[in-house]
């Protein structure tokens, strides 16, 4: 039904925030029919400092929400993502996937002062509860990438502002927000926006017009090359599978069945086919998509192990 991102800084009030909203939306969810699901670090047991402590740590904490946001959009479901969310490439990866599925979108923005945000990380610390580092606080206030409603991917935009009246200020914002989630599709004032999925939007990201087409061929080979493998291992060990000469070897000990194969497969064409954002072009041709595939293996297969 809904895909919502939470922002902000560092400790800016984002999980205040996503509960706020999902005891909202709850009130709602047996009449409207629909489930609330928030997908957050703290679900899966990741160390605030440990998941931002360099850039493979933060990569693989992003594909790891991501992984779970695309298992969890559907047309039933207003699905909740309480992370930092700050980096704009990133919003729009996920904005894809809630286009992909044909549901609504928003983004709300904990907008509180940098000083207040440091304030109430060292107030965490002094009770004695996880707190972000000095040095990891900095980098990530830097690196921050405020949301601007411009942008198809973070509009529309909900902004919180705590510091005017404290929590009690964000009554007024969450109220807004759950009525653009659960308001009827009216056609005639369309003032909900229901992403659309279509061959179309997704095919005029590519820069050549045969470039879908490459990337579905190219890996659907790879799945075949891994069935192969696992069929010819008949359930024995299996320490990596060789794609090809020139490739990267597919790094994993289990066996994996081909729905996850497949589920993969779809992720990886949706977010490659539109990533220009990520600054990543798409694969140019059948070699580079079949070693971008396996790496994106590697790395998703690793996470879910
Ligand atoms: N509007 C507010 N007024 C007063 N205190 C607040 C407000 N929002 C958050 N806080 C305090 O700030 C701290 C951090 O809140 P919260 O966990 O919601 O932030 P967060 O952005 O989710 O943090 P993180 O970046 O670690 O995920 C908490 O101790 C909370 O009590």
């Amino acid at each position: 039904m809904a895909l919502v991102v939470i922002c902000g800084q560092p400790c800016s009030g984002k999980s205040t925030a996503a509960t706020n909203l999902a005891e909202a939306l709850k009130q709602f969810e047996s009449s409207s029919k629909f489930n609330v699901n928030t997908i957050d670090e703290a679900s899966f047991h990741l160390d605030r400092n440990q998941n931002y402590a360099n850039m493979p740590a933060e990569k693989n904490l992003r594909g790891v929400l991501r992984s779970q946001v695309d298992r969890s959009v559907s047309k039933d479901k207003i699905v909740i993502v309480d992370s930092l969310n700050s980096i704009k490439g990133y919003r729009y990866e996920l904005w894809c996937l809630a286009r992909a599925t044909g549901i609504r979108y928003c983004v709300v923005f904990c907008n509180a002062e940098e000083t207040q945000c440091r304030e109430w990380n060292q107030q965490r610390r002094i009770k004695g509860e996880a707190a972000y580092d000095e040095a990891i606080f900095d980098d990530l206030a830097r690196r921050f990438e405020r949301p601007d409603q411009k942008n198809r991917w973070d509009s529309p935009l909900f902004e919180l502002s705590p510091l005017s009246n404290g929590i009690e200020s964000y009554s007024d914002v969450i109220s807004d927000a759950v009525y653009y989630l659960t308001k009827e599709v009216d056609s005639k004032t369309r003032d909900v926006r229901i992403l659309q999925p279509t061959i179309a939007t997704q095919s005029a990201k590519f820069s050549e017009a045969n470039s879908l087409y490459e990337l579905d061929r190219a890996t659907q080979e790879v799945i075949s090359v891994i069935v192969e493998a696992q069929s010819r291992a008949a359930g024995g060990p299996l320490n990596g599978i060789s794609i090809g000469q020139g490739l990267p070897n597919l790094d994993v000990s289990r066996s994996v069945g081909l729905p996850e194969l497949r589920r993969l497969r779809r992720t990886f064409i949706k977010l490659t086919g539109q990533t220009s954002l990520s600054g990543r072009p798409p694969p140019s041709d059948s070699e580079s998509a079949k070693r971008m595939f396996v790496d994106y293996l590697n790395r998703e297969l690793d996470t879910t192990a």
